[in-house]
């Protein structure tokens, strides 16, 4: 259910928030903080320093004052013009440090939480991501807002202040009346911006989508197929439909405010033009002087200034505050995968992994992907999945992974279930290649590295590994060897900003096998298709360096080439989510079943009679193929 981090979120009051952001910014800039509130005192005086001032001199200058009283006068006045002039300057750099500090501290806290989480559910629900962008947006400037804001309310009451207290001595009723005509405006900006973080909140998915759009206009990941298929006008037409919706709401919202603050406005300038009159026509009946009415001018409008400032800078508090409830949502967020207060120490493995009765969907109403799945992996032996598109073999190792819980039954590592462990510890303990691997925009040794950032510090353990995927020569020709920056979108930070290399796809999923096989010697070895997109000769090394490699050692294999997991120790055939076949390559080859049926189908690819299907033929048989994935296996290998 898709809930907006409103006033009565669980991210707590308005105030717990505003108090939050504070603490935030006393931990990130407290020189600037400090600096800032001395700034406040000083602009917020200075105005009715000023207009006092300027009073007593037209005062003197209108009564018989001498040079004595008028020049100490004169020349605090231009102290105090001087300060209005400079001490603006002053803010906007304090302002500016604490906005840096601010954000490096907010940016570092929202990642931090959300790294935190260790499972994928929640990367898979649209609300966080619509969350996320605005917990992204708000930690941009909500809370330097609402620190900034709370300075000038401070600032401004101390001014606001000073001018009642001028305006009371001249006339209390213009106090009550300024007040007055004010009281609207702070109902009405405070209803806006509600009605902006709702606008916010309604149009976060519009926004993501737009920016969506634009990003594969622009991706080279996307560019090959936007241009083949034409799809440059589609994706642009969608990328401006989204940011239509965006600019509609935001103009509804515009209007609102240009209609209430327009009004407001007339309000108060028909209360200084009134406050005008009565002055004029009170010093032409002798009851005020030039000084007093001059003081009596600025203090209206040092109010009315006052008084919409405060307004307005609560109301984009208030709108900050609600926007920050975002952040803290985030930040405050217990991880969509619990992690359990005392976890059990996770030894090496000994005896195997077992799984019991293991029944999972990916949410309530998708259905069913696993369905009462038992399989024990015993520790030392390679098991092999297998099974068409969407039986559920990723998810099976995503589960053994703990990316996810299962719904119903449990996964145990020596007796041990995978929820009492830290998912940190397990994965630990295990090397895991996915098919649908990461290209990172790094150097090809940072590719291989990240696989073990701790023994990635030895290029010697990276070369290894690149050597046991079959890429070391490969990556030791490209132009500055393993220091190669592998992108299309960045040049390399070195002198010469030399443009990055294009790895072909199956030199990519070999860096990939590399980069998990920085991890050979933990307890678990995972290779969900780790050869499909590599040409025969490569495959076929490959896995002979693997299968040698994988001797003694755990492991679990997903591949669509059946000849490639000939010799695994244990074949597993799922289907529909659950366990269809299991038993040795010999022993499902005897049995006649689903497996025997698609190693026969695989093999007959490579028949010399091999017959091309006959029309009509292809779509019946195009899912299997989809699911044998061509061009099948090479039994003579294996
Ligand atoms: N993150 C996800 N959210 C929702 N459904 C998912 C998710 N990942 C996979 N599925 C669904 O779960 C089912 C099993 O997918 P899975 O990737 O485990 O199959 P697979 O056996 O590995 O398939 P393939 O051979 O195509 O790789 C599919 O129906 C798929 O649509």
């Amino acid at each position: 259910m898709r809930e907006p981090g409103g006033e009565g979120s669980g991210t707590g009051s308005l105030l717990h928030r505003g108090r939050a952001a504070g603490e935030l910014a006393w931990q990130a800039q407290p020189a600037a903080v400090a600096g800032s509130l001395v700034v406040v005192l000083l602009m917020g005086t200075a105005p009715v320093a000023t207009a006092w001032l300027t009073k007593l001199v037209l005062d003197g200058l209108a009564g018989d004052g001498g040079r004595s009283v008028l020049l100490p006068l004169a020349a605090a006045l231009g102290v105090a013009g001087l300060a209005l002039v400079v001490l603006p300057h002053v803010s906007e750099y304090l302002t500016g440090q604490l906005h840096r500090g601010l954000q490096r501290l907010i940016y570092d806290r929202l990642f931090r939480a959300v790294n935190a989480d260790p499972g994928l559910s929640r990367f898979e629900n649209p609300s966080f991501h619509d969350e996320l962008r605005l917990a992204h947006e708000a930690g941009q400037n909500a809370p330097q807002q609402i620190v900034g804001s709370s300075l000038a309310i401070c600032q401004g009451l101390l001014t606001l202040l000073g001018f009642m207290a001028t305006l009371t001595v001249l006339s209390p009723v213009m106090v009550v009346i300024v007040i007055a005509a004010a009281l609207p405006s702070a109902r009405v900006q405070l209803a806006l911006s509600r009605r902006r973080a709702r606008t916010m909140w309604g149009i976060s998915s519009n926004t993501r989508r737009q920016i969506f759009f634009s990003a594969l206009l622009t991706s080279p990941d996307a560019a090959k197929e936007v241009r083949l298929f034409g799809l440059g006008d589609f994706l642009r037409t969608r990328m401006l439909t989204e940011l239509k919706t965006v600019n509609e709401a935001e103009r509804d919202l515009d209007r609102r405010t240009l209609r209430s603050q327009g009004l407001l406005s007339l309000l108060g300038a028909a209360v200084a033009a009134g406050g005008l009159f009565w002055a004029v026509l009170a010093a032409t009946a002798g009851g005020l002087s030039v000084g007093d009415v001059s003081v009596f001018v600025a203090a209206v409008a040092g109010v009315q200034t006052a008084l919409t400032s405060i307004v307005g800078q609560w109301a984009s508090a208030h709108n900050a505050l609600l926007m920050f409830g975002h952040y803290l949502g985030v930040v405050q967020a217990d991880p969509g995968l619990p992690v359990p207060a005392e976890p059990t120490a996770l030894p090496p493995l000994r005896e195997g992994i077992e799984l019991r009765d293991v029944w999972f969907r990916y949410d309530d109403e998708h259905p069913w992907v696993l369905r009462g799945v038992d399989l024990f992996i015993p520790h030392g032996q390679a098991v092999a999945l297998v099974g068409l598109n969407g039986a559920g073999k990723s998810t099976l190792v995503k589960l053994l992974c703990r990316l996810y819980d299962p719904v119903r039954g449990s996964i145990h590592w020596d007796g041990v279930d995978l929820r009492d462990m830290r998912p940190a510890d397990l994965r630990e303990r295990i090397g895991v290649v996915f098919q649908d691997y990461m290209s990172y925009d790094l150097t090809a040794g940072e590719n291989i590295m990240l696989g073990d950032l701790a023994a990635g510090a030895d290029p010697e353990l990276v070369r290894t590994a690149a050597r046991r995927a079959g890429i070391h020569d490969t990556l030791a020709d490209l132009p500055k060897g393993y220091d190669t920056l592998l992108s299309r979108i960045f040049f390399g930070d070195d002198e010469d900003q030399q443009a990055g290399v294009v790895l072909s796809g199956g030199q990519w999923q070999r860096l990939a096998l590399a980069r998990a096989l920085m991890r050979h010697h933990r307890d678990l070895l995972i290779l969900d298709e780790p050869s499909s997109g590599l040409d025969a000769e490569a495959e076929h090394a490959v896995h002979l360096g693997l299968r040698r490699h994988r001797a003694g050692r755990t492991s679990v294999l997903i591949s669509h080439r059946l000849g490639a997991l000939r010799e695994a120790d244990l074949i597993v055939v799922l289907s529909e989510g659950k366990i269809a076949e299991r038993g040795s390559h010999r022993e499902l080859v005897a049995l006649g079943g689903e497996y025997a049926r698609l190693f026969a189908l695989q093999a007959s690819g490579y028949e010399p009679t091999s017959a091309v299907p006959a029309e009509g033929s292809m779509e019946d048989s195009a899912e299997e193929s989809m699911s044998t994935a061509a061009p099948g296996p090479r039994p003579a290998m294996g």
